[in-house]
């Protein structure tokens, strides 16, 4: 039977409102739910209630905040380093405004859809209501469109549930094809992390796409956003941008190759020009799976030293990229600690003989 769609809670109320009545959606369930006084949620009551039991940080990072707001040219607003910062540095840490489950607002009629905006806009608090409407678009779903982030929620279909949050103050970071700052979500809170040392005066940016992507497939992506980028690699020198081609291709088919169990198509070193690949090309935020390759390659060939070597190296950057207490840092820092004891351990020499 079609579930029913109703607006749950108010701001602390836990209250529940009917928006359209039993039979409106089929299919799908939609709610809107105060949580915290100050995030908005529009999914089903099953996945609100998994979202309710997550801790959030609504106001983390380094304080005074090591950015400022300023007009970046062909950009529109974006945020600038106020000081040096460190590889690292968390800059920001946020709670969404407001959460909408995918399948919910492409499925929903446009008229019951653009009302549940309203009635979850409508709950947050004004300063967070004006910090939603401040996002660059042209009405509330091109807002969302243009400056949500999306994150998956457990729950009783296989994958759990996309859901789509916005998140407006991290919304201020343009895109950039060669990042300087990694953003994670935990739950559903984000945090913002400098990939690398960064300079005072410098944009700090992030990266909307996938980045591996060759240059030409890059901007038709970024045109799927609807601009054109301004980021130093697509508008800088046509050598450069085939010599990053190039990079990009080789480190695709060292992939490959990394990847092939059946067939020793490496040698103990590939994992470490894989890795170098990567830091020549400005890939700081990708570095974590880079180090992880070539400290497993390592220990396949059974080069303990090595292994070592590319194993901390890897827990070093996950710990960035995917926080300190991640399955993957965890991992890496065990390989690090013996690298004899790891199930790849030799595995490839063994083959080779
Ligand atoms: C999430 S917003 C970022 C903040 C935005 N600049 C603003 O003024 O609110 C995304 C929009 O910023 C602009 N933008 C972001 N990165 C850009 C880039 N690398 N080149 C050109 N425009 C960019 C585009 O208009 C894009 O749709």
């Amino acid at each position: 039977a079609p579930n029913p769609a109703h607006i749950l809670g108010g701001r602390d109320d836990e209250q529940q409102e009917d928006v359209c009545g039993r039979d409106c959606i089929t299919g799908i369930v939609a709610g809107v739910i105060g949580l915290n006084g100050g995030i908005s949620l529009i999914t089903s009551p099953e996945y609100a209630r998994t979202i309710q039991s997550y801790a959030v940080d609504a106001d983390g990072g380094a304080y005074p905040p090591p950015f400022y707001i300023e007009e970046i040219d062909k950009k529109g607003i974006g945020l600038r380093a106020n000081r040096s910062i460190a590889k690292g540095e968390a800059l920001m840490a946020r709670a969404p405004t407001l959460v909408a489950q995918t399948d919910a607002i492409v499925e929903l009629e446009v008229a019951v859809r653009d009302m549940m905006y309203d009635v979850a806009l409508k709950r947050l608090s004004k300063k967070r209501r004006d910090g939603f409407f401040a996002q660059m678009g042209r009405d509330v779903q091109d807002k969302i469109t243009t400056n949500s982030f999306e994150f998956f929620v457990p729950g009783a279909e296989e994958t759990g549930s996309r859901h789509l949050a916005a998140y407006p103050d991290i919304a201020k970071f343009n895109h950039d094809c060669r990042p300087n700052v990694h953003y994670r979500i935990t739950n559903m809170t984000i945090t913002a992390v400098a990939a690398r040392d960064i300079q005072q005066g410098e944009e700090l940016a992030i990266s909307y796409i996938d980045i591996f992507l060759p240059s030409k497939k890059r901007k038709e992506r970024i045109q799927n956003w609807g601009f054109e980028c301004a980021c130093a690699l697509c508008q800088g020198p046509k050598n450069e941008t085939i010599a990053s081609d190039k990079r990009l291709r080789r480190i695709e088919k060292l992939k490959t190759d990394l990847n092939d169990f059946k067939e020793i198509k490496v040698t103990a070193e590939t994992g470490a020009e894989y890795a170098a690949l990567h830091e020549e090309e400005g890939l700081h935020a990708h570095l974590g799976s880079a180090y992880t390759r070539a400290a497993l390659n390592f220990a396949l060939f059974g080069d303990e030293e090595r292994s070592r070597e590319y194993a901390r190296k890897a827990a070093e950057e996950l710990s960035i990229e995917k926080g300190p207490e991640s399955g993957d840092a965890q991992a890496m820092r065990a390989l690090a600690e013996n690298p004899r004891a790891h199930w790849t351990w030799g595995k490839r020499r063994k083959l080779e003989k």
